[in-house]
């Protein structure tokens, strides 16, 4: 992969030349009229930064811990399925990727590749697991202890997706399953031998959360929480951190922009645990502006598919490169030492 690809969006450009349609518009779409996918990256472009001058700052840290992971960078891998449809090593070059990186990959449940084979293929790679609870809680059981005995270091339950979204680019295309030989590893159910489908279901509550909590010693996180009053039952529920994302607008068309979300989410929780965001980071600078209103770290989607689909390993280890260079060099424009320097300030809307 030699081509000179010097922002996200080359990267992009170089994934849906080479993907299948109808697997680049998976990647890419989101439910209904996609407001929500505009809103995310259209939020950013209506915050200002205001630098500040004659800091003699130095070259700035951006180095982060989140529930004792290390992370080099504050830019995690979001969990999203399906790598295999972007290049034949799926999760594996994923998270050969993120470790050569030294950053976080969430592997979600609906990976290509089983999670103990992601570990066996990225040794010290550092783990999350994703997780949506299963209405059948023995099953569900039995997916957090192949997470836990895999040595993932966190759970993170999603709970925007008690349906799955409605993307009508993917009824148009007839895309509703994996092709012949790709399935859901982490579904596999060995009693039944037989890989079962992942249900989405409106019959999960704070109650599950409650039983996740004393089935593992895991910290928990939990992704997709948007409404403030959420945030403080969370709290009261004993999670480890908040996750604030609308899924890359994929799941409730009109939710607003996820960073517009973050100051509420932020003020709720009060510092008691740490807030996660994703959706709509493009740009070093949109980790600053997230980082400035409160975020402890912020998660990427769609880029890391387009990196995998445009380059495979390499692809997704210059993805995550970029980024960290353009954070390194926003803060050095900024006058910051650190990440830890970001403050509410340094934003504007505008
Ligand atoms: C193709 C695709 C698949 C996804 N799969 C999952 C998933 O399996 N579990 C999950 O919690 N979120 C999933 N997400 C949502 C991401 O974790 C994340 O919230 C979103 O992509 C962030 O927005 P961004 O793509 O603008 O960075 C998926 C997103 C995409 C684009
Ligand atoms: O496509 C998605 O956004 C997603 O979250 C998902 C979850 C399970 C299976 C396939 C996709």
């Amino acid at each position: 992969m030699t081509a000179v690809l010097p922002a996200i969006r080359d990267f992009e450009a170089a994934a849906r030349a080479r993907l299948d349609p109808a697997h680049y518009d998976y990647f890419a779409c989101g439910a209904g009229d996609e407001v929500t996918v505009k809103a995310n990256e259209a939020a950013f472009a209506r915050l200002a930064l205001l630098p500040r001058v004659l800091r003699g700052a130095g070259s700035p840290r951006i180095g982060v811990t989140l529930l004792g992971s290390r992370a080099a960078m504050p830019v995690l891998v979001a969990p999203t399925a399906f790598h295999r449809l972007a290049d034949p090593e799926g999760e594996k070059a994923t998270a050969r990727a993120a470790a050569a990186a030294e950053t976080v990959m969430i592997v979600s449940m609906a990976a290509t590749v089983a999670v103990e084979d992601v570990v066996a293929a990225a040794p010290g790679a550092t783990l999350w697991f994703q997780l949506y609870v299963q209405p059948d809680m023995a099953f569900t059981e039995a997916i957090v202890r192949r997470a836990e005995a895999a040595g993932c270091a966190a759970l993170v339950v999603t709970v925007d997706s008690p349906a799955r979204g409605r993307r009508d680019q993917d009824v148009r295309n007839g895309f509703d399953d994996l092709p012949e030989g790709m399935r859901c590893e982490n579904l596999r159910d060995d009693d039944r031998g037989t890989v079962r489908p992942i249900v989405m279901s409106p019959v999960i509550s704070w109650e599950h959360v409650d039983l996740l909590r004393r089935m593992t010693r895991l910290p928990i996180v939990l992704k997709g929480v948007t409404h403030p009053a959420d945030a403080r039952l969370a709290l009261d529920h004993g999670v480890s951190a908040l996750y604030v994302s609308n899924h890359g607008g994929r799941q409730l068309d009109g939710v607003p922009a996820s960073v517009d979300l973050l100051p509420e989410i932020v003020a709720a929780v009060g510092g008691a645990v740490p807030v996660l965001m994703d959706g709509g980071i493009r740009r070093g600078t949109d980790v600053v502006k997230a980082m400035a209103l409160g975020a402890s770290a912020v998660a990427v989607g769609r880029p890391v598919i387009w990196g995998l689909a445009a380059g495979g390993e390499c692809g997704v280890a210059r993805v995550l490169g970029l980024l960290r260079d353009e954070v390194e060099h926003a803060l050095t424009l900024c006058g910051l030492a650190s990440t830890h320097d970001l403050e509410p300030g340094l934003v504007r809307r505008c």
